[in-house]
């Protein structure tokens, strides 16, 4: 097809938050300057935080930062890029299998490659001229879902064709999003059997951005009321809480770890926990709650913890985003003929 072609079909852009080339210093500096240089992830005025980001959190974090990637790196890279691209694939053939065969899927991350902007270049190189954004953030943040819209915006600013764009802000509560991950926990519970309690860990966001508008909260609580309707749990079985705090002010509430630890020195003895907002298993499920939280659970009293794996490339939650890209695709030329 040549590149000036009008009906060049359409591409859909799975694109989620990104890792480090490496877990190694060295690649998590450039990578942690990128997202924390951000201002759509930190809020403060530019003039005082570069100089703690540059000065400070850059010279100490990137090693802490690798040190915690290595315990999670696999032979073929990052868990989030593996199953990003994974999803990608898959959601590119159940579009093919749904009969659209005209669209190409392609993955893409916010932070470190391959990024948006090489991403929509390599569309707009192929002729492909429609794009829909589809992304990796169930519940809508500004600190996520708006900053991936900028990323696009940016190329776009620099483009002389700009696509036909459309963005899918989230959905949370998408009743087969919801199903997907009901099934995925239902099958923890017959493989391994049932905890006293299933505590739905979402990451978590400065408390600040919830009053100046942010939906995020509202949306998490929203998927946690839903999954625990749907898996028939009364209200004392299952807590909704915030994990992966950063810097010292005030972070959506209850935490994560402090939650599991409380509990288990409340006397609770088994407990399944699970991450709902994020759809790729990554360093925060991994690493901060596979690992961390386990310990501080068990150290706490706790003394059985089971981890309920993240969506990742499961055959429901892969329907239902097809499903999803489907219905936004709609009046896009996506089949062939
Ligand atoms: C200042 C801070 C941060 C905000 C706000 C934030 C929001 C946010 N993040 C995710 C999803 C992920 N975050 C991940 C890693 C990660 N997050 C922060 C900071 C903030 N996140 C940092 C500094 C890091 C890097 C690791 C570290 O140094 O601690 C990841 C995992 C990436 C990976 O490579 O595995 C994900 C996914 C969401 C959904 C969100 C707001 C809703
Ligand atoms: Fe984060
Ligand atoms: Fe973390």
């Amino acid at each position: 097809m040549p590149p000036s072609s009008p009906s060049a079909g359409a591409a859909v852009l799975w694109c989620n938050l990104g890792s480090p080339a490496a877990p190694t210093a060295a690649a998590v500096r450039p990578y942690l300057a990128q997202f924390l240089g951000d201002p759509r992830v930190v809020e403060i005025p530019r003039a005082a935080w570069l100089p703690i980001l540059h000065g400070i959190i850059l010279r100490v974090r990137p090693a802490k930062s690798a040190a915690k990637y290595a315990t999670v790196w696999t032979p073929q890279g990052s868990p989030l890029a593996v199953h990003t691209e994974a999803q990608s694939r898959l959601l590119g053939d159940g579009l093919a299998q749904a009969g659209h065969g005209q669209v190409q899927v392609m993955h893409a991350m916010r932070y470190g490659e391959p990024s948006v902007e090489t991403r929509l270049q390599q569309l707009a190189d192929a002729g492909i001229h429609r794009v829909l954004v589809l992304q990796a953030y169930p519940q809508y943040s500004g600190t996520t879902t708006a900053s991936m819209v900028d990323a696009v915006n940016a190329w776009c600013g620099r483009a002389r064709r700009v696509p036909e764009l459309r963005f899918v802000a989230d959905y949370h509560d998408d009743p087969a999003y919801i199903d997907a991950l009901a099934r995925s926990v239902e099958r923890h519970w017959q493989a391994h059997g049932r905890g006293a309690m299933l505590v739905m860990s979402f990451h978590g966001i400065p408390a600040r951005n919830i009053k100046l508008g942010d939906p995020y909260e509202q949306q998490c609580l929203r998927t946690a009321e839903l999954l625990a309707a749907r898996l028939g749990l009364p209200a004392d079985a299952w807590r909704a809480t915030f994990q992966s705090r950063f810097g010292a002010a005030e972070w959506l509430q209850p935490y994560t770890e402090p939650t599991l630890r409380e509990l288990a020195k409340q006397g609770l003895k088994s407990v399944d926990v699970m991450c709902p907002g994020f759809p790729a298993d990554c360093l925060e499920t991994l690493e901060e709650i596979a690992m961390e939280a386990r310990e501080a659970f068990l150290e706490s009293g706790g003394e059985a913890f089971h981890y309920i794996p993240c969506l990742n490339e499961d055959a429901d939650w892969m329907a239902a985003l097809t499903q999803l890209a489907e219905r936004h695709l709609q009046g896009w030329p996506t089949r062939a003929g």
